[in-house]
Order: structure tokens, then sequence, then C-alpha cells
């Protein structure tokens, strides 16, 4: 009986009451270990004495350890333990001191970086193989691994521990031991080489986005600047092109210009306000000559003209220019050079807007419109008369000099051409006059403008000229009678 009770006191200190359910397991005060065959237990031959006890392979740490979830000391050193450390031994987060040390454990440690109160670890004189795991070595007091079978490298980097607790595993390496680790695998140094191209490719990405911003940056920089260089002289604001409804609020239909401009793309500048005084543009934004109700005037050969009614009602010409390749810079330059000609008969361009899509040159409105028109008696049906036709062509003549335009010259080349229409006045030709009269005529008084003074001839001459002609028509007349 007390052999008996020997037996189970030794078990339930062992592995306390778990092991009870286990089929014929034994271990308890109401059988005989010979006789009832407990398990791992063998008797001499008449049943009377136990000769040996066996418990092997049982995992008594392995099933007991797991729920000790608040143990904090674990001393196993110095009793022939064999096999594995559970793995459950790194869910022992309150555990503080280990030392299994000296005994027969093999197999690979568990992971130990979850169990960060541990102050000491021991267990040196094993036969634990396999690498290293994690150690919070920075806290750790006491660590000692040596005389076991770890490969590997030593993860304890912060050399807290010297050569003593890791020696007697040959195959192991690190800073501490004599043994350096050798150099990563080439297949280690592939996989870096991989990971850097993929930074330096992914870095020239950003380095290609950067430069593209930096360029379209400066593009609509050069847009801005173009507004904002002339216009900070005039006070005009540089702005954002905004969204224009399709109808302006008069009723009039928006303009063709403004209506292409905001479809192509919602560019942004400022007008560019030039150094013709005409008020009504300062502190105009290029949005509000958009938003202006205009209508379409005439239109040339480099593009359309469209009378706007800008802010107060007050009228301008803005030209569209129509397919210009040209640069901003050289636009921009153009423009200012126009701006420096002063000519009484030159109609300065008070400001000006230039992007990739458009073009646009802003006038004062002129009231009597074109001379053109006057001339052909095309506008508002008016006739212009003989007498104001001949003030225009002094007045016109006096600024032709001025630009060194000879009218001589250009009446000349008018009649070789016969384009003999251009020169004549309308109003003679409606009276029934004959233009080859006139042309007749014509050619006497440029006789008389020559440059060379002994070629022009006399007041006699001309009379004799005129008469002859006179009398020449008066012939053919006579002659085409029936
Ligand atoms: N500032 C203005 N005020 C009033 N009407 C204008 C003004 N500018 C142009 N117009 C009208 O628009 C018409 C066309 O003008 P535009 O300047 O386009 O003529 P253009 O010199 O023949 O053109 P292009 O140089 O493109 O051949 C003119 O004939 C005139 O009736």
């Amino acid at each position: 009986d007390d052999v008996i009770e020997a037996l189970v006191d030794f078990m339930q200190k062992l592995v306390p009451g778990t092991m009870q359910n286990k089929p014929n397991w034994g271990w308890n005060m109401s059988s005989d270990p010979c006789l009832s065959h407990w398990h791992g237990v063998t008797c001499d031959k008449s049943n009377q004495t136990v000769k040996n006890i066996v418990l092997e392979h049982l995992n008594f740490l392995q099933q007991e350890i797991s729920n000790c979830k608040r143990l904090k000391l674990l001393y196993l050193n110095q009793n022939h333990f064999s096999g594995n450390l559970p793995d459950s031994l790194s869910d022992l987060t309150s555990l503080v001191r280990i030392d299994i040390s000296n005994n027969e454990l093999s197999g690979n440690l568990p992971d130990m970086s979850r169990n960060t109160g541990l102050l000491s670890f021991l267990a040196q004189n094993n036969r634990l193989t396999g690498q290293l795991p994690n150690f919070n070595y920075q806290l750790l007091e006491d660590f000692d691994v040596s005389n076991n079978d770890f490969t590997g490298q030593i993860p304890d980097d912060t050399g807290r521990f010297g050569a003593k607790s890791f020696t007697g595993s040959p195959p192991l390496c690190g800073k501490v031991l004599s043994n350096a680790c050798p150099q990563k695998k080439k297949k280690k140094d592939l996989h870096d080489l991989l990971i850097y191209s993929g930074y330096a490719i992914l870095g020239l990405i950003v380095l290609v986005l950067i430069v593209l911003l930096f360029l379209n940056k400066k593009e609509n920089l050069e847009d801005y600047e173009i507004g904002s260089n002339a216009s900070t002289k005039k006070g005009v604001n540089s702005t954002k092109d905004s969204g224009i409804s399709s109808e302006s609020k008069t009723g009039q239909m928006r303009s063709e210009f403004s209506t292409t401009s905001v479809e192509n793309g919602g560019f942004s500048a400022s007008l560019v306000v030039l150094s013709s005084p005409v008020e009504v543009v300062n502190g105009m934004r290029f949005e509000d000559l958009l938003r202006a109700p205009a209508e379409l005037i005439g239109r040339g050969k480099h593009g359309s003209v469209y009378k706007v009614h800008a802010n107060g009602g007050i009228a301008l010409v803005v030209k569209r220019i129509k397919d210009w390749e040209i640069s901003r810079v050289e636009f921009k330059k153009r423009m200012h050079r126009i701006d420096q000609v002063r000519h009484p008969k030159v109609l300065p361009v008070v400001a000006y807007y230039c992007s990739k899509q458009e073009k646009l040159m802003v006038y004062d409105f002129q009231q009597n419109g074109s001379l053109f028109k006057l001339l052909q008696g095309s506008q508002n049906g008016q006739i212009l008369d003989w007498g104001s036709r001949l003030n225009i062509a002094f007045a016109d003549r006096e600024a032709c000099s001025e630009n060194e335009v000879d009218l001589a010259k250009w009446v000349n080349s008018v009649v070789k051409g016969e384009w003999t229409g251009e020169v004549f006045d309308k109003a003679l030709v409606v009276e029934g006059a004959s233009e080859e009269r006139m042309v007749g005529l014509l050619r006497i008084a440029l006789k008389c403008i020559n440059d060379s003074h002994d070629l022009r001839p006399g007041m006699d001459q001309v009379v004799t000229m005129i008469v002859s002609l006179k009398e020449e028509e008066e012939r053919s007349m006579a002659s085409s009678d029936p």
C-alpha cells in the first residue's frame, strides 16, 4: 500500500489528475499496479514488486503546460527529460524564468518573441536543434543555450551575451563566436537586386511624372504670365475660365468664339491689355468677354469679327484668328510690335488673348464701319458722294505718304491691270458715263503726273488729247448707230 501511495503521489505531482481519463491508465489507490497493469509499470514475475516505470511519449509537458497561463517560473533542469518542448510555451506570456538545462530535450525551440517579460532562459546541455528563435535580448538577464546542436546565425545582434552562452553548437555562427556566418546566398543578392531595381524604376517614373507636371505647370504659367505681365500694369486680374451658359442673358446667341473657347477644354488665362487707353477693357477678364453677348459682323481672310457688348454695354470688336500655327511667345511678340505702331489710320489693338486653341484680338468698335464697304456703297445703303471720296483720298494720300506708299503708282498699276472699277466713282457709272472715256481721261491724267517734268504734257497738248478723245467717242457712237 505504501508503494501504491508513493506512486499515485508521484504521478499526481507530475501531471495532476489529467491522465485519469486515459483508458487502462491505472495509477490510483483503488487498483494494484502489477495486477491492474498500470500504464508504463512493469513488475516481477510473481507480480509482487514494481520493477520498471517507463512513461515514454506521453507528452506530459505538452498537454499540461498550455493551461498554465499565469505560469511565471519553469524550472525543469537536470531531470533527463527528453523529447520536444511544447510550442504552447510561447503562449505563456507571463513566464519570467525558464530553466530547462541539463536534460535530453531535442527539436526546435518554440518562438519566444512573445514572451516579452522573460528575464532568464537557460537551456544549456540538451540536444536542441534548428535555428535559435528571437528573444527579447535587451531584457534578458541570463541566457545560455550552449552545448546543443543549434544551426544558423545567432539572432542576438546586441552583443549582450558573449560566446560562453552559445558555444558547443558547432554549426552556429555569429559575431560573438569565432565562427563567422557565410556570405548570403546569391539568390538573396538577386532578390535584393530585383528590389533595388524596382525602387529605381519607381523612382524614375516618379521623376518623369514630376518633370511632366513641371512642364505642364510651366506651360500654364506661360499663359498666366502673358496675362499677368501686361495686366498687372493695367490692373487686370488673372482668372480661371468658368462655366458659361449656352445663351447670354440678353437672349442674343453667344458668340461662336466663346462657345469654341469653352468647349476646347476649359483653359485659363487673362486677357492681355495693351497700352491703348480703352477704359472698358481695364479690369475686364477673359471670361467676361466670353460671357458678353456678341454678334458676327464680318469675316476676313484670317478669321471672323464679332461685335461684343462688354461690361456696361460698351461695344468692342473681337477678331478671332483662325488656324494660326504660332507659338504663344511669338504671338505675344507680334502683338507688342503692333502695339508700338502709332498711326492715325491704323486702328490700335486694345487687348489680345492667346492660348493653344484660341487667338483673339480686341479692338474698339468703329461706328462708321469699313471704308471698303463705304466706297462700295454697300454700307447701310449709303452712297458716298464724289467730294467725300476725294477728301478721303487726300487724307489717305497724306497718310500713305507718311508710310511711303505712292498713290500715283497705285493708280498706274490699277490702270495697267484694268481694274479700273476700283478707282471710278460708282455714282458716275450709275449716271451712265462711259467707262472707256473715263479710262481715256485717266490715262491723260496720269501723263500729267509723270515723274519726269519733260515728259508731262503742256496744257494745249492736254486740251488736244481730250478733244480727240471726245471726237473718237462720237465717231464710234455714230458708226454703231443703225
Ligand atoms: N473695329 C471695328 N469696328 C467696326 N467694325 C469692324 C471693326 N473691325 C472690323 N470690322 C468689320 O469686320 C469686317 C471684317 O474685318 P477684318 O479685320 O476681318 O477684315 P480684313 O482686314 O479683310 O480681314 P483679314 O485680314 O482677315 O482678311 C470689316 O469689314 C468691318 O466691317
